[in-house]
């Protein structure tokens, strides 16, 4: 393992000490890391695959913490003021591609250009140089069509653009071919010697490492060597760099082998300890790094050209996806008709099994039931003529659309109706019907049992659904009403005296005759504009993470509170275009009342969709993939709906549960 150098940290471009850092404990992927990088040098970092060196890169510009240790970049530390890490004075090429797919090559120049602070006649100079030195296609190209070998070279453009003074590219010539691979070669010297630029580079074609002043073998957590290469030629003895790591990688597992063969006698407490140590060291870091990050965040609020950046990008990347976009409007109209058309309407057509003793059926029809019910006076006494009320009643029941009546010679085949789904209900009436129905409407003091039961109408229902069995019970006992208020008027009567008395007003809010649409309409377009928020908010958000754009764009010294700024902005503008269609397909076309202000709805319905993209920004830092995002969105959606009130009031709920 080499011996760290003396020099002074302010002199260097990255100056590492005693690095420590771990994904998950115990594996650290550095144990006490030196790395010493002068400034205006080429440092070609090698190693082999998950040895750890974008894991390195990450923290020395900023995007990641170290558990412990001492990390200074340009003569700061990363995060802290003024450093320009992230921000302008680095450069980074990550090693996944991290460039938005829908843009051209010139907007993705012009992206990361505006937010490095430059002009947009700097940044089209600039695009007009890196297209020809790159050999890229036409700057119009959208990157997504572009050859996995040019969307590289356009990530190295991105990260060259602003000509930083800290250039880190990680694998930046894979895809290259040999011709291009020493243009770019040369490039990075003339860079390192005409500007001072310090450049860091990562690569697995070992031979062209040799163009750098430093070269750092990292194997298992340490760097191994870290020279010039002649020097190290020279002190292993070897006739090639590829050679030097082999010798290097060998012995450095020889000891490693034999140390772990030390300590499996021992106890490990020596190391325990120290690991402790250091995982106590990593708390107070990140704790620091945090506190720090965010006051920093705080005076550095913003820029015009990183939020025109982000805002660019944002509805780029909106309107390029036209389906999407398209989806997203038609979204909440399609619900909103589906709402309107299904929910709220009136049973109708519902078959009622009727056995009517009281008249006589040859077969399974309706007979012509002749009915009467007259009432006049003879001589100053009432006189009634009644006759066949039961199909008096029965005709009441065929008013508008909501029962078809079906006819049963008897009330065991009426009953079977119900049972084997044929009718929703069987009405029954006694021989008697009629009579006993005057008597009682006669005698309302001492009445008989007897009488009483005569004239009731025998019901029995289907309750499988509730819906439909209200509907019924409010139609037979809505149009008993009717019919008796009729009769009594007929009879001189004052037919108050058959009603409860309860005297219902207009009132104070909503309508006379209220509909579950109505009742439900205000919660389900809150319900459709949350979740819209909720989906959109975590999908763009996690996708940007998983694309590496969100690290890339903040080591370009975007600050976390300008990317979710720009997301609000421009979602609510989504947003406000889906409420206002939601709206008129509601009120406009389906005619749901509004008896309130119009401006307070919208209002309430933006803020309702605010608080759907702050729930999206915590599903988004809490997964780490889009379909644990997709299932957590989809899994709150129900519960959402339950706890709202929107199906059932709150007041029917458990009161710890309200
Ligand atoms: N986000 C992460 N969470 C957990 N472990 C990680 C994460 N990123 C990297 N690692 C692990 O850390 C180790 C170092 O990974 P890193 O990507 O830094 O290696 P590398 O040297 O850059 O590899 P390569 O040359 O293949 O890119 C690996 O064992 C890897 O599995």
């Amino acid at each position: 393992m080499s011996k760290p150098k003396k020099v002074n940290k302010i002199d260097c471009a990255v100056y590492v000490r005693n690095a420590w850092k771990s994904y998950k404990k115990p594996n650290y992927v550095f144990t006490g890391l030196h790395m010493t990088m002068m400034k205006g040098s080429i440092y070609a970092l090698l190693g082999a695959s998950g040895c750890g060196k974008t894991t390195l890169l990450s923290c020395i510009v900023g995007i990641r913490y170290l558990d412990s240790g001492d990390i200074w970049v340009l003569g700061g530390k990363p995060g802290s003021r003024g450093s320009g890490v992230p921000g302008n004075r680095v450069g980074y090429m990550p090693q996944e591609l991290a460039l938005y797919g829908d843009f051209s090559i010139k907007e993705t120049m012009l992206y990361f250009g505006w937010i490095c602070g430059l002009k947009t006649k700097e940044i089209k100079s600039r695009i007009a140089f890196l297209v020809k030195f790159l050999e890229l296609p036409p700057a119009e190209r959208l990157v997504k069509n572009l050859s996995g070998g040019q969307q590289r070279r356009v990530s190295l453009g991105a990260a060259m653009l602003h000509t930083p003074d800290l250039l880190i590219l990680d694998e930046p010539t894979v895809g290259v071919d040999p011709i291009l691979r020493a243009n770019i070669w040369n490039y990075l010297v003339t860079e390192s010697k005409e500007r001072n630029c310090s450049i860091i580079i990562t690569t697995h074609y070992i031979e062209e490492a040799k163009q750098a002043q430093t070269i750092g073998i990292m194997r298992s957590g340490h760097l191994l060597a870290e020279e010039s290469p002649p020097q190290l030629l020279q002190t292993y003895k070897c006739s090639n760099l590829e050679e030097v790591f082999l010798k290097l990688s060998r012995a450095q597992q020889s000891q490693q082998d034999a140390e772990e063969e030390q300590q499996r006698r021992p106890s490990r407490k020596e190391f325990k300890e120290e690991e402790e140590e250091h995982t106590g060291d990593s708390t107070l870091q990140e704790q620091h790094g945090c506190c720090y990050k965010f006051c920093h965040d705080l005076r550095n609020l913003t820029s015009c050209g990183r939020l025109r950046a982000l805002m660019t990008k944002n509805t780029l990347r909106l309107v390029r996806n036209i389906a999407g976009l398209l989806f997203m409007f038609a979204l909440p109209v399609i619900q909103v008709v589906l709402f309107c058309i299904c929910i709220g309407g009136n049973p109708r057509d519902l078959t009622i099994a009727v056995m009517n003793k009281e008249v006589n059926y040859t077969n399974l029809t309706y007979l012509d039931c002749p009915s009467r019910a007259k009432c006049y006076l003879v001589n100053g006494t009432p006189t009634y003529e009644m006759e066949n009320l039961s199909c008096l009643y029965l005709t009441y029941l065929e008013d508008g659309d909501t029962f078809m009546q079906e006819f049963y010679p008897d009330v065991d085949s009426c009953h079977e109706a119900v049972r084997n789904g044929s009718a929703w209900g069987c009405l029954y009436f006694n021989p008697n019907f009629t009579n006993a129905l005057v008597e009682r409407m006669k005698k309302f003091i001492a009445l008989r049992e007897e009488v009483l039961d005569l004239s009731e109408i025998q019901v029995w229902l289907d309750m499988s659904n509730q819906q439909i069995d209200l509907t019924i019970e409010r139609k037979l006992g809505l149009e008993f009403t009717n019919f008796a208020v009729d009769i009594l008027k007929d009879c001189f009567v004052n037919p108050h005296i058959i009603m409860p008395p309860v005297v219902f007003h207009k009132p104070i809010y909503g309508l006379e005759e209220p509909s579950f649409t109505d009742f439900s309409a205000s919660g389900t377009l809150l319900t459709i504009v949350f979740f819209l928020a909720v989906s959109l908010t975590a999908s763009s958000m996690i996708t940007e993470r998983t694309e590496g754009l969100l690290d890339r764009t903040r080591v370009s010294g975007v600050n976390l509170g300008e990317i979710l700024f720009s997301h609000v902005v421009i979602q609510f503008f989504v947003m406000l275009g889906q409420t206002i269609l939601a709206l008129v397909f509601m009120i406009v076309v389906f005619d749901v009342d509004c008896v309130g202000r119009l401006e307070l709805i919208v209002v309430l319905t933006l803020l309702q969709g605010l608080c759907g993209m702050c729930f999206g920004f915590v599903i988004s830092s809490v997964c780490t993939q889009e379909r644990n995002a997709v299932q957590l969105s989809l899994g709150s959606f129900y519960p959402v709906l339950l706890l709202s009130g929107i199906i059932w009031p709150t007041e029917a709920m458990p009161y710890w549960l309200r």
